[in-house]
């Protein structure tokens, strides 16, 4: 088949490999045509669609070459029109000739359209239509801390580009052509830059320095807030390892990874699996995550001794992927209106066409026709109701009902609620973040509101990280959860809920992520004494810090807490819940400015060894002071008790 044969089919035909054009073409395993060729056919030719309809109509193309399909026809004559080197078929191909020899007519119907909307060159017509491609996103770049600093990459990456305060700004400079970034002011470490650049060919990329992410994409690990103290960290829906990575980027920063504790990604399938290990390889976070590939997070025991270190967990399962948005958001594809069925002997026009494979005339092939003529009806549909992308706001009780979609959504919710009430139940947890990138409540605000009642909730003592309490990005992050769909409770649920909405000026996809924490846990899982979490009611932390500010550990790096006077965490206690004593566990600690357990050089500077990861301060008092308990522990993460 054809590259434009193979193009149509993807344009008509329905999703069977996800919602955006991108996943409709690198997840088709038949394609014979490169992908990329494929995509960027798809998307120039659903860009133009709506004046090559007109051009196509207006030249009376399809009644004069029966061979052709609305589809094809708008394929073939976008490259005639627009590609730089024309069709890419040899000259002698049926279907080239079919468009070549009516050129005049559909040029001269081409600078119509163009006259008509009153563009006086070709490129005032461009620009028109790349104005109407909807909203404009930035390209977000996550600079990966446990590679680069923001600052090398102003430096290396970013140079020359214009440096401007918002991401208006940055979202403008689609129409200047300018080459501007901007800090983000929520997500630490991300930047966003103008879209339309290629950033997948530069030296930071292919060194695993710079991750492209959407900035809500990173709004689960930054929620999640991984520390030291937290223990093993599971990421139960890892692939392609956006969050995983970012979740090593966190606690690195954070001086996280002492002593063995490790990051767990597990990825049911197996192909995926790949993805997430080659990414975690180029992000340079392999070492501190162990991969499950291929296992099904909800098969696993939370009761494990493999999980029995496990404090926080990411849960970013599968969902309707309805905020999803983007480059690859492919514009509409109009079709133009394909002729009347032709009756038994009126072939007369098609036949004297001809074009079949070597171009001479051929009688029609009728069975054919009335196939692509059931095709050319079917894909107009197909191409302007995107079931996933139309029904936004189904879950609204003005919307019209759309019993699929809602049979489908209640599926995923179940599936998606099975996966939080599981990470409820590991034993050491204590924050759990829930993320999709749908904009559905049935996804989203739902599930939460079923797993707070749950069972395993409530026994455990789990409630949401109240947007008080959140990192100080999503506690100023303006779009909450919706109101509506958190009935009873709605205002606290609504505040807790972070909601990212596609098209509103912010330049990100539609997104959801809420975090469930707990405050500390007694043999019972209840609540313990004292109710809530003080999480940093004087600004300072919890943490008792010396006259510098600086956090005050004991020997070996464990901060004490201003309330008790006690560590932290002690591990041993943690281990088994049902024996454990009610232990004090703080998250929220901001200690941005303290030095750190890191190795610094006396420019202050992280002192990284040849694979790029930090040296611990840590590490090193535990090697000259204590090699025989390192040794006894093995690879068991033994708390900090180093
Ligand atoms: C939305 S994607 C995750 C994206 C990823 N968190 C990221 O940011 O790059 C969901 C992934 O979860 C995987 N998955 C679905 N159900 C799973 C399960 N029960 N156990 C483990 N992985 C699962 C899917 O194969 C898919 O790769």
């Amino acid at each position: 088949m054809s590259l434009y044969h193979e193009t149509a089919a993807i344009v008509t035909g329905p999703s069977t490999h996800g919602g955006s054009l991108k996943s409709k073409i690198y997840g088709n395993k038949d394609l014979k045509s490169p992908p990329a060729q494929v995509y960027a056919l798809a998307f120039e030719a659903s860009k133009w669609s709506g004046v090559l309809k007109e051009v196509v109509e207006n030249a009376q193309l399809l009644q004069s070459e029966r061979k052709l399909t609305p589809a094809l026809s708008i394929l073939l004559v976008h490259d005639l029109l627009l590609a730089k080197k024309g069709i890419a078929l040899p000259a002698s191909h049926g279907l080239r000739a079919a468009v070549e020899r009516h050129k005049a007519r559909l040029q001269s119907e081409f600078t119509r359209a163009r006259i008509r909307r009153k563009c006086p060159t070709l490129e005032a017509l461009k620009a028109m239509v790349d104005a109407q491609l909807g909203p404009v996103h930035p390209r977000w770049i996550r600079v990966n801390a446990l590679k680069s600093t923001i600052d090398e990459q102003l430096d290396t990456t970013f140079k020359g580009f214009e440096m401007v305060p918002s991401v208006e700004e940055v979202i403008a400079s689609a129409s200047t052509g300018k080459r501007v970034i901007c800090l983000d002011g929520h997500v630490p470490n991300l930047i966003a830059a103008s879209p339309g650049i290629d950033f997948t060919k530069t030296e930071a990329y292919k060194e695993g320095k710079i991750i492209l992410q959407d900035k809500a994409s990173c709004f689960p690990a930054y929620l999640l807030d991984p520390r030291p103290e937290d223990g093993d960290i599971i990421d139960a829906c890892s692939a392609p390892g956006n969050k995983t990575t970012h979740l090593a980027g966190i606690l690195y920063e954070r001086g996280g990874f002492a002593d063995g504790q490790r990051i767990l990604a597990f990825e049911k399938d197996e192909q995926r699996a790949k993805t997430l290990a080659n990414m975690l390889k180029a992000a340079g976070s392999d070492a501190v995550t162990v991969v499950h590939a291929g296992r099904d997070f909800l098969k696993t025991d939370p009761h494990a001794p493999e999980f029995r270190r496990v404090g926080a967990l990411l849960l970013d399962p599968s969902c309707s992927g309805s905020g999803i948005v983007g480059r690859d958001d492919a514009p509409e594809f109009h079709l133009p209106s394909a002729p009347p069925t032709p009756t038994a002997g009126s072939s007369k026009t098609s036949s004297s066409s001809g074009g079949g494979g070597g171009g001479g005339a051929q009688p029609p092939n009728r069975k054919r026709k009335r196939h692509e003529a059931t095709t050319a009806t079917a894909a107009d549909t197909n191409a302007t109701t995107n079931e996933e992308e139309t029904a936004t706001t189904s879950d609204s009780p003005s919307s019209p009902p759309n019993p699929a979609l809602e049979t489908r959504l209640a599926s995923l919710a179940a599936f998606q609620l099975s996966i939080v009430l599981h990470a409820l139940s590991f034993p050491a947890a204590r924050k759990v973040t829930y993320s999709t990138c749908s904009v559905h409540a049935a996804e989203n605000e739902q599930v939460v509101r079923a797993a707070l009642a749950s069972p395993v909730a409530r026994s455990r003592g789990w409630r949401l990280l109240r947007r008080a309490e959140q990192v100080r990005g999503l506690r100023d992050w303006p779009v909450r959860g919706d109101r509506r769909a958190c009935r009873t409770e709605a205002e606290e649920i609504a505040e807790a809920c972070v909601r990212a909405e596609k098209g509103d000026g912010k330049g990100v996809m539609g997104f959801f992520v809420v975090c469930f924490v707990r405050d500390r846990v007694g043999g019972d899982g209840a609540v313990g004494e004292g109710g809530g979490t003080d999480w940093d009611e004087d600004g300072d932390g919890p943490y008792v810090r010396d006259a510098q500010g600086r956090i005050v550990r004991d020997e070996n790096g464990i901060p004490t807490l201003k309330s008790t006077g006690r560590k932290v965490i002690e591990w041993d206690s943690m281990a088994d819940e049902e024996e454990s004593e009610s232990v004090e566990l703080r998250f929220g600690e901001d200690d941005d400015d303290e030095d750190g357990p890191f190795e610094r050089d006396a420019e202050g500077r992280i002192v990284r060894g040849v694979d790029g990861m930090p040296r611990l301060k840590r590490a090193r008092v535990s090697r000259d002071g204590d090699e025989e308990q390192e040794e006894e522990e093995d690879n068991e993460w033994g708390g900090f008790d180093d």
